[in-house]
């Protein structure tokens, strides 16, 4: 059974010893929490200013990797609801959860519970501060059914989530030249809900370490601050939860897509002394393979290999634990 964090949390008052970092892997106290992080407005991606709001992506991706949406189109109830479903899943006592907990009997696993598991951005060495829910969004009979409403709420949700990113690929795939509806083959997607309970000494330890995302795009659900970015110069700053908004990111799928015009950004989790943080990601995945798309623009040669994403790539990303920045070196063509 994964010993979740949640489960025995509240009863330490100091830090266990297997989640202190090296002084190197710890979180500074100078980091900034900032409000320019762009934030766009999906609401005008619909008339003639769409290739603007198209741009407005792609610049944001290339500055910072992350970007926020407004004017989504989910309505702020269903994300009210969602976020209290996993906020109410997490509380529940640990026999409640255990089906969920039995990872390695779930091997290919429709959903699961876990933490600190090494493959899902986790390390041999110590461990992060979070436990995770990880499940897949196309069959509602693997959703947990405690609390009594989650898989009604979070069927719906994942189905708006999916509606969005689809949006949100079209206006990528335009502003990136690409051919008409290059996104628009059914992609795979699965949910990862973070779940960080209070920490006793958040200064010495993270909800999560630095990692780029592997899939295209990332489209995450906050309440709590904790999410930091690295920045082009090598600083950390903090994203500011916007109430109501999408953080998207771009993985490194999309930058083989785009030819390395897009990079992914590497980015980690703080954790705080008082408040639990629950943040909901949805991540779009690509079909089998990837290989840099035929744009319309004038780009050159392809820099990336064609190659099978899940064979191929995963587990040569997940060899790199947590330091994954550098895992689509091997598919770079050598010039
Ligand atoms: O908790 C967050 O805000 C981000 C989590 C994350 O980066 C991930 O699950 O890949
Ligand atoms: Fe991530």
């Amino acid at each position: 059974m994964a010993n979740l964090i949640s489960s025995w949390s509240n009863k330490v008052e100091a830090l266990p010893q297997s989640y202190v970092l090296p002084i190197h892997e710890r979180p500074s106290d100078s980091v900034r929490i900032v409000k320019e992080i762009p934030v766009i407005d999906l609401g005008q991606a619909y008339g003639e200013e769409r290739v603007v709001v198209a741009q407005q992506l792609l610049k944001a991706w290339e500055e910072y990797g992350f970007f926020q949406v407004i004017n989504h189109g989910i309505s702020e109830n269903l994300m009210e609801e969602a976020m209290k479903v996993y906020e109410e899943f997490f509380s529940l006592p640990v026999e409640e959860k255990a089906d969920y907990a039995k990872v390695a009997e779930n091997a290919g696993c429709k959903a699961m519970l876990y933490s600190n598991l090494a493959q899902y951005y986790g390390t041999k060495e110590y461990s992060y501060w979070r436990d995770a829910l990880n499940h897949n969004c196309d069959d509602p009979e693997i959703l947990p059914h405690n609390p009594p409403r989650f898989r009604e709420v979070i069927g719906s949700y994942s189905g708006e989530v999916r509606k969005l990113s689809k949006f949100i690929l079209g206006l990528v795939s335009e502003g990136l030249g690409l051919e008409e509806g290059y996104f628009d083959k059914e992609l795979g997607r699965r949910m990862v809900i973070n779940h960080y309970p209070p920490c006793p000494d958040p200064g010495s330890t993270l909800g999560l370490g630095g990692h780029c995302d592997a899939d295209i795009i990332t489209l995450t659900q906050q309440k709590v601050y904790g999410l930091q970015i690295l920045t082009y110069d090598e600083k950390w700053i903090g994203v500011e939860p916007l109430p109501n908004a999408f953080v998207v990111n771009c993985g490194l799928a999309l930058t083989v897509i785009s030819n390395g015009k897009l990079a992914s950004r590497v980015h980690r989790v703080v954790t705080n002394k008082t408040q639990a943080r629950t943040s909901i990601s949805t991540f779009i995945l690509p079909k089998d393979v990837v290989e840099p798309g035929k744009s319309s623009l004038d780009d050159g040669p392809p820099i990336f290999k064609s190659f099978n994403w899940y064979t191929e790539f995963m587990p040569h990303y997940f060899g790199f634990q947590s330091d994954n920045t550098a895992a689509l070196e091997a598919f770079k063509i050598k010039a």
